[in-house]
């Protein structure tokens, strides 16, 4: 099924969940953890790989997008997918069914890997989070939270899209409150990022020390 991430068990490495909307500062946490030598899994990464490399992902979605959202090199053409999906709800879903999925293959095996060698934490830097998976599947999630204005202005700045692209994802995906009510704890980026850096810092000790574990 998309988006079924296995429970987590006694006999797994603590799995910790890391979300955030679009341009909240979600990547730059996981950066962040990973500097600190921990091991991130990076959902959007995985499914990135699902569109931007031929394969039959690529084809699926041609079939159900028509040619039109195929680009020069054969892949998809995000931009064009983007205006499809972010004003279309059951189109989003036609997607998330062909992306998901293989997204949730690569990720278990990616765990299945860390945990193999020895991994005692990993965490899983995930968009849809709450959206698609569900916190049961996590011992622990941590929401990143940014002023809206802030989201769309570096978003624009640092990618080059426009405000209706950004407020066409927002309107996708779970609303602030929402991460609020159901995230364990949360980093405020509502400053520098020195004080990320610590804010994310102290969110994660705090969680690694309430399960007993230290880096
Ligand atoms: C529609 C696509 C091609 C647009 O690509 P684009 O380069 O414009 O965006 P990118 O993937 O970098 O994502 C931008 C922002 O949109 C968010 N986002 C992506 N997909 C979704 C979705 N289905 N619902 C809500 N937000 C989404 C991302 O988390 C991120 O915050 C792409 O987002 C996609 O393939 N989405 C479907 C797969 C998916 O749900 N991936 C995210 C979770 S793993
Ligand atoms: N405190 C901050 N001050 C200035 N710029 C920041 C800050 N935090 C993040 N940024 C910048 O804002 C942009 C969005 O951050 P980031 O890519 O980490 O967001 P994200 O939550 O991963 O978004 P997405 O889900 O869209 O990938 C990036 O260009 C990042 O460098």
């Amino acid at each position: 099924m998309p988006g079924s991430i296995p429970p987590s068990r006694p006999d797994r490495p603590l799995r910790i969940g890391l979300t955030g909307g679009i341009g909240a500062g979600k990547s730059t946490v996981a950066a962040l953890w990973r500097e600190r030598g921990l091991r991130v899994i990076d959902l959007d990464a995985h499914s990135r790989a699902v569109l931007d490399v031929p394969g039959d992902g690529v084809e699926e979605a041609i079939v159900r997008f028509g040619e039109g959202v195929r680009n020069p090199a054969g892949t998809i053409d995000r931009a064009a997918m983007a205006r499809i999906v972010f004003a279309d709800a059951a189109a989003r879903a036609d997607l998330e069914q062909i992306v998901l999925s293989r997204v949730d293959r690569a990720v278990a095996e990616e765990e299945a890997e860390a945990a193999a060698s020895g991994e005692r934490v990993i965490i899983h830097d995930s968009p849809l989070l709450l959206e698609k998976h569900g916190e049961s599947g996590y011992d622990a999630v941590v929401a990143v939270l940014a002023r809206r204005e802030d989201r769309i202005e570096r978003v624009v700045r640092d990618r080059g899209r426009d405000r209706g692209y950004v407020e066409s994802v927002m309107a996708a995906q779970a609303t602030d409150l929402e991460r609020i009510r159901r995230a364990d704890r949360l980093v405020l980026n509502t400053a520098d990022r020195p004080a990320l850096l610590a804010r994310s810092g102290r969110a994660l000790d705090a969680v690694l020390e309430e399960h007993d574990l230290r880096t």
